[in-house]
């Protein structure tokens, strides 16, 4: 069936509305980063670039690592991006553009999110790396899709019991990351694994309060205590339940590593994050080259 062209939206040089790229554009093994300037310094590392283009907030660069080709791209902030990143590289990937028709062989992607975090559990220090086993969202975003059989319907029943959540705000919701990526990017002793809070927002939503009273103060040290199966919360930031919940609805893989920045239990900011992240990208990029 063809797709309207009010629903998937081309460019007139063959490349998808918001990120602006052509499907010859993208490798199968695709890096997000919230900030554009961060895609300089994780392409800095390629052997050679073979694309860089530029719309909004969406900054990419196609290149190879080690050999290996490798796409980064910038989401910007928040959940609403990943619909937009997440849903276009699908396109690109599993429609043909021509005919506007859902391709008949699907493309498997792996997404994998090099991110910030903040840490809510004293024991996971500043500059230290979380991958995240599960993504726990915060932002709904997943239940304006048919997406049932992706959630997590044990972990997300057990959240739920666990947290107070206040009439209004959205249902959390749970979404496994993959596997074989989570076994890859934790091989190391230094790479904590656990739960990765996905919130509507940096301050209220993450419970920091700078003038702005919040109307659940008691809300990160709920998400604090939960331990299900020995798995606790361990950071929050802005995009994970999107990323996996997205890709696994698609057929893709997903995981999300992140830097920590902050430690909300201890109250300290890295006194390096430039370095924390560079780190990061650095023990990434040569995980993903053995992919
Ligand atoms: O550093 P990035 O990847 O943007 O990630 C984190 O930083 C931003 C907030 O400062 C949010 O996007 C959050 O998820
Ligand atoms: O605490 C933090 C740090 C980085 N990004 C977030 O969203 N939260």
């Amino acid at each position: 069936m063809k797709i309207k062209e009010s629903e998937l939206i081309i460019n007139p040089d063959g490349s998808i509305y918001h990120v602006n790229l052509r499907p010859e554009q993208i490798a199968d093994t695709i890096i997000t980063v919230g900030d554009p300037a961060r895609v300089e310094r994780v392409a800095a590392h390629f052997d050679k670039v073979e694309t860089k283009v530029q719309k909004r907030e969406f900054y990419t660069q196609t290149g190879t690592y080690k050999g290996k080709r490798l796409t980064v791209i910038s989401t910007g902030i928040g959940t609403d991006n990943i619909d937009i990143v997440i849903n276009e590289l699908d396109a690109l990937a599993n429609i043909d553009l021509t005919t506007r028709e859902v391709k008949k062989d699907l493309k498997s992607l792996n997404f994998v999110r090099i991110g910030t975090s903040g840490s809510i559990q004293k024991d996971i220090p500043v500059d230290s790396f979380v991958v995240s086993e599960k993504g726990l969202g915060f932002d709904g975003l997943l239940y304006y899709y048919e997406a049932e059989k992706v959630i997590n319907q044990t972990y997300t029943a057990a959240i739920n019991k666990h947290l107070k959540i206040q009439a209004g705000k959205a249902t959390p919701y749970m979404v496994d990351g993959s596997q074989d990526l989570i076994n890859l990017l934790s091989q190391e002793d230094k790479v904590y694994k656990g739960i990765t809070g996905t919130n509507v927002g940096f301050y209220g939503p993450q419970g920091r309060v700078l003038r702005a009273k919040v109307s659940d103060p008691d809300f990160i040290d709920q998400l604090v205590t939960f331990n299900y199966e020995d798995k606790k919360v361990t950071n929050l930031e802005m995009e994970t339940s999107a990323i996996f919940g997205l890709s696994k609805l698609l057929g893709h893989r997903a995981v999300a590593i992140n830097a920590i920045i902050a430690n909300r239990a201890n109250g300290n900011f890295s006194e390096n994050p430039k370095k924390a992240v560079d780190n990061l990208i650095r023990y990434s990029l040569n995980k993903l080259a053995q992919l």
